[in-house]
């Protein structure tokens, strides 16, 4: 099974379905993020979930403990094979996002958002060091109890380190000489695979490609 994971960025769901049915047999799964869920739904993530594939509901939710284990657990009905929770929501945050998930739901905490560089940090008010950064949010992750991190192909080894049987979710991934856009922190597929990621999300490479599905057959032949 392939480990990647196209990430459908759109609010049209029959666009999201169009590309989902032509890239199906050269990915492993669906991701669904903020931009379809906030158009469609419920109902749109149960008919892109028909395709068949894993889907993972990356709604990354960051509030107090209380609200976010509600959130979890009304979702439970959809079954998503990951959802994502911001790993700053802390501990306590992480625990009863876990508690609430459904047994064959991984549950994973986004770290430092690829988007960002060491001078975002620094304008957050965190140590300038995204190994830092990772590897600390990496450990609360891990004694917290859920499955794994979100994190860059930068980080991903350094994590790995830290924690030998996590699931290392790595976005940021650009085929060789493709388009940053908004993503700073980039590495591309075989790199994040050979560094220990479990799963690579890939979006625009893929899903704004002239050929989707040649794309997504271009990144299959360097993994
Ligand atoms: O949690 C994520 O999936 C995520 C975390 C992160 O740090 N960076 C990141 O880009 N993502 C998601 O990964 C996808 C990347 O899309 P592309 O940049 O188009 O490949 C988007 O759906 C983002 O929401």
């Amino acid at each position: 099974m392939s480990p990647v994971f196209v990430a459908l960025d759109t609010p049209d769901i029959e666009r999201a379905k169009a590309i989902a049915t032509r890239v199906r047999h050269h990915v492993g799964g669906l991701k669904l993020g903020l931009e379809f869920f906030m158009a469609n739904g419920r109902h749109g993530v149960h008919e892109i979930a028909e395709i068949g594939l894993p889907i993972f509901l990356d709604l990354k939710f960051h509030d107090i403990p209380n609200t976010v284990g509600k959130a979890v657990q009304a979702l439970r009905p959809l079954e998503p094979a990951i959802i994502t929770v911001h790993a700053a929501g802390g501990r306590a945050m992480l625990e009863d996002a876990k508690a609430a998930a459904p047994t064959g739901t991984k549950v994973v905490a986004v770290t430092m958002l690829t988007s960002l560089d060491a001078n975002d940090l620094r304008s957050i008010g965190l140590s300038p060091d995204p190994h830092e950064q990772v590897v600390r949010l990496a450990e609360l992750a891990k004694s917290a109890g859920v499955d794994g991190i979100v994190c860059s192909g930068e980080e991903v080894k350094a994590a790995h380190a830290a924690w030998k049987d996590g699931f290392f979710v790595v976005p940021g991934v650009r085929p060789a000489n493709g388009t940053a856009g908004d993503q700073k922190r980039v590495v591309t597929p075989r790199a994040a695979l050979d560094a220990g990621a479990s799963i690579l999300v890939i979006g625009r490479p893929i899903t704004q490609a002239q050929d989707p599905d040649q794309a997504a057959r271009e990144i299959e032949a360097t993994l």
